[in-house]
């Protein structure tokens, strides 16, 4: 399997080097050059295996040539089994024909950790391998960036900065960052919002004297391994309730469009998905892109639901790539129009993605009138970004095919949203009980590379 850029001017690589590589050099994404197909038996014989064994069927034929079965099986093996549920991401139903997938079960509480815990494992028997050190950079709107700690720190080869907007994460996300003592973890409080964080770290990237002087390495969604780890729950869940026999749709809260790509990759592979419907909080560039084709840049409206306050939506150039039929200057031509605020989606493009996705937009009453009547119908308590899909799902739902919201993150990380809604603060599970009690560690950072460069130099401990 080879690993082509989106902008169709960077090397081809095989899997491990695409991970280990980030964004190509020519500044586009790394997808595979051709999608691996499930037939309907094989998606059956999913039914009732664990999610590990899942995971190896559907992640191994996109890997084979980077990784031995054995050395698979056990990254995934050790890659899951700090979750807190034997299921990985339980399906549980709101109410006749829609359901949650419940993908906050990982040590962050978040569905960050299904792939960076796996990609944690991965990249460590990599760089064990070629005896490598790199300087993992990530942007986070409060969730990637636990999660990447989480599953890097401590690693002797390996530093992790982690730029997040300051002010513009819950509390709790923050504190998830700023508490881990281990020298090879820097979080950086960036002026701005999580789109300046992105370009930042992007601009990093594109530095290529930089970008190799340091080993640069990326962990965001940018990384095609995270979005790989993502496919597998879309699999799961689908197939607990009746698929390949029956079509499903998904609804997925979505910021960066990482996750709910990861849906159109399982459909791509033969899973038989009906719709999926992205959902967006007030910073709704996806949903005005889809619904008019005119993908615009506006300015980062702070929300309840932190984790989606993004506009400029690094995965969508994954998707657009499908939408131009692989052509990679196109995709270049139109993320070079961006750089002045926004492009035109062609015609064939934009059928190409109404013929797999639908889209809808929630705005902050909306969320909190969400998260109370979930309450109140089921007992449930769902996190702001979860209340954002199901809302949107509710109004895309459709007779006869389930529908499947993505639960994203464990509503404690959101308690104060959470409050104002239900008037109470959701606790945090044991292992985090000490979160307000530990010293933080933090540094602010100008948005400016220059300044960035040199922190990053200067605090390396590779
Ligand atoms: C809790 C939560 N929900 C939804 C999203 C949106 O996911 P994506 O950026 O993959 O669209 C994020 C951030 O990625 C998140 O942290
Ligand atoms: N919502 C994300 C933003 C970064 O997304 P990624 O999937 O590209 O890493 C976050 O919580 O940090």
């Amino acid at each position: 399997m080879r690993y082509i850029s989106t902008r169709g001017q960077a090397p081809v690589l095989p899997f491990a080097e695409a991970m280990l590589t980030g964004l190509a050099r020519d500044g586009g994404l790394y997808v595979p050059e051709t999608v691996p197909q499930l037939t309907a038996e094989e998606i059956a014989t999913l039914e009732g295996l664990s999610y590990e064994e899942a995971a190896f069927r559907i992640v191994q034929p996109f890997v084979a040539e980077s990784f031995s079965e054995t050395e698979l099986r056990e990254a995934i093996r050790r890659a899951y089994q700090g979750f807190g549920h034997a299921a990985r991401a339980p399906l549980v139903q709101l109410s006749p024909g829609h359901h949650l997938l419940e993908l906050f079960h990982g040590p962050t509480l978040a569905f960050k950790d299904f792939a960076m815990q796996l990609i944690g494992q991965l990249f460590q028997i990599a760089l064990a391998r070629e005896g490598r050190r790199i300087t993992i950079v990530g942007a986070t709107s409060g969730d990637t960036g636990s999660a990447a700690i989480e599953a890097f720190r401590g690693l002797p080869n390996v530093d992790v900065f982690i730029l997040y907007p300051h002010g513009r994460v819950s509390e709790v996300q923050r504190r998830q960052m700023t508490t881990p003592d281990d020298a090879n973890v820097h979080a950086l409080a960036i002026a701005g919002t999580f789109d300046d964080a992105q370009a930042r770290l992007k601009d990093l990237f594109n530095d290529h004297d930089f970008r190799d002087g340091v080993g640069l390495a990326g962990v965001n969604s940018i990384n095609w391994a995270r979005v790989l780890a993502q496919v597998v729950y879309y699999f799961t869940s689908a197939v607990s309730l009746g698929a390949p026999h029956r079509r499903v749709s998904f609804t997925v809260p979505t910021g960066n469009f990482g996750d709910i790509y990861a849906g159109s990759v399982a459909r791509a592979m033969g899973l038989p998905i009906d719709r999926l419907v992205v959902a967006t909080n007030q910073n709704d560039i996806l949903d005005r892109a889809l619904k008019t084709g005119d993908y615009r840049v506006g300015r980062v409206e702070p929300s309840m639901s932190p984790s989606m306050d993004i506009q400029v939506s690094s995965n969508f150039e994954r998707a657009l790539f499908s939408a131009y039929d692989g052509d990679g200057a196109a995709v270049a031509q139109l993320m070079d129009e961006l750089k002045s605020g926004g492009f035109t989606i062609s015609q064939g493009a934009r059928e190409h993605l109404a013929g797999i996705f639908d889209s809808g937009r929630v705005s902050e009453p909306e969320t909190l009138a969400t998260i109370a009547r979930v309450r109140a119908e089921t007992g449930e308590i769902v996190c702001p970004h979860t209340a954002v899909g199901i809302k949107v799902a509710d109004e895309h739902r459709q007779a006869g095919t389930p529908m499947i919201t993505l639960a994203t993150a464990h509503p404690a990380k959101f308690p104060d949203a959470v409050e104002q809604a239900v008037g109470l603060r959701p606790p945090l599970p044991p292992h985090m009980a000490r979160l307000f009690d530990l010293p933080e560690r933090v540094t602010r950072v100008e948005n400016d590379n220059a300044a960035l460069k040199s922190l990053i130099l200067e605090r390396r401990t590779a």
